[in-house]
């Protein structure tokens, strides 16, 4: 039995002794060695510890600190892709509450791991935004954003706002940019727990300005650009004039905004003005079955 079949009957063996509700893989393990009836996803693995893997090792005294350090970012690294990647399919897909395992392989190290979700931080931001809208509408949105930061549009990236709940207050504090393109057509066919209407939602996400969406769910427009004073917004400096905006609107009103950014395909989740949590899209993981 090889390194990999031996990680892999421990990660199983964990997760059947945990009553785990997932097995996420970081590395490059074969997919065929997963025959149980728990989902096991695959983590992106954007292999971010290249660069540093190729610092030489070149005085002998340093050499064992060094190997140490490196075992140690390449864990550092791929635990954070686990817990990441356990966090989003929890927030938006189907993983239960609880733990989960993960399974770490990196050119030169292999770890199983075993992580409790409910204490990530995008699971204690999605609590809290819960507490203002309802569960399955942030969720909904969520998804619609991640994809949106994903896959962009034709081939090009995206950036786009949602700004959700507490609706009248939002309204008066923002104006049209351009028509609204929802104005008009019946509730139905604007609400985002529909599916048929994501694809839509998906491509108004092209236009300029934000959408707002009560906490129904319903999309009251799109094209919408926010009238707030974005002075004394405490969040990176590096962030553009709609995020700042749709922080300021979550200071301002009770409402919760959810950006995607163009630049970076970064989804961030912002409320009472701060940024509560940031997915990066590369971070979605691919369910084996
Ligand atoms: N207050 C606002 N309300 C709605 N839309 C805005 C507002 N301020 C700027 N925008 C629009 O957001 C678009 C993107 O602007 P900008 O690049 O400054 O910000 P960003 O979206 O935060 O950054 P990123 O490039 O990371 O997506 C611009 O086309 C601009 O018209």
């Amino acid at each position: 039995m090889d390194t990999a079949d031996i990680l892999v009957k421990s990660a199983l063996e964990t997760a059947t002794q945990i009553k785990a509700s997932a097995i996420i893989v970081s590395g490059n393990v074969d997919r065929n060695l997963f025959g149980c009836d728990l989902p096991v996803y695959f983590a992106a693995n954007p292999s971010r510890s290249a660069v540093e893997s190729l610092i030489p090792l070149d005085e002998e005294e340093g050499r064992l600190k060094q190997i140490v350090n490196q075992i140690q970012r390449d864990a550092a690294v791929s635990i954070e892709d686990v817990e990441n990647a356990a966090a989003i399919e929890q927030a938006i897909g189907d993983i239960k509450k609880g733990k989960v395992v993960g399974l770490v392989v990196t050119d030169d190290s292999g770890a199983v791991i075993v992580h409790n979700i409910s204490g990530n931080p995008l699971l204690k931001a999605l609590e809290k935004f819960e507490q203002r809208v309802s569960p399955e509408i942030i969720r909904a949105v969520l998804k619609i954003a991640l994809e949106i930061a994903s896959t962009g549009r034709e081939g090009s990236p995206v950036g786009t706002a949602f700004i959700i709940g507490d609706l009248e207050e939002v309204m008066q504090r923002s104006h049209q940019m351009i028509l609204n393109p929802y104005s008009g057509h019946p509730e139905d066919e604007r609400n985002i727990l529909k599916k048929n209407n994501r694809e839509s939602i998906k491509e108004f996400a092209l236009l300029d300005g934000v959408f707002i969406i009560s906490k129904e769910g319903v999309v009251h427009a799109a094209g919408r650009y926010l009238d707030v004073d974005a002075k004394d917004i405490g969040i990176n400096k590096g962030l553009g004039g709609r995020h700042v905006s749709a922080a300021a609107i979550t200071r301002d009103t009770v409402a919760v905004a959810i950006t995607v950014s163009e630049s970076g395909g970064t989804v961030r989740m912002f409320m009472d003005g701060k940024e509560m949590a940031s997915i990066e899209c590369n971070d979605r993981a691919i369910r084996k079955h």
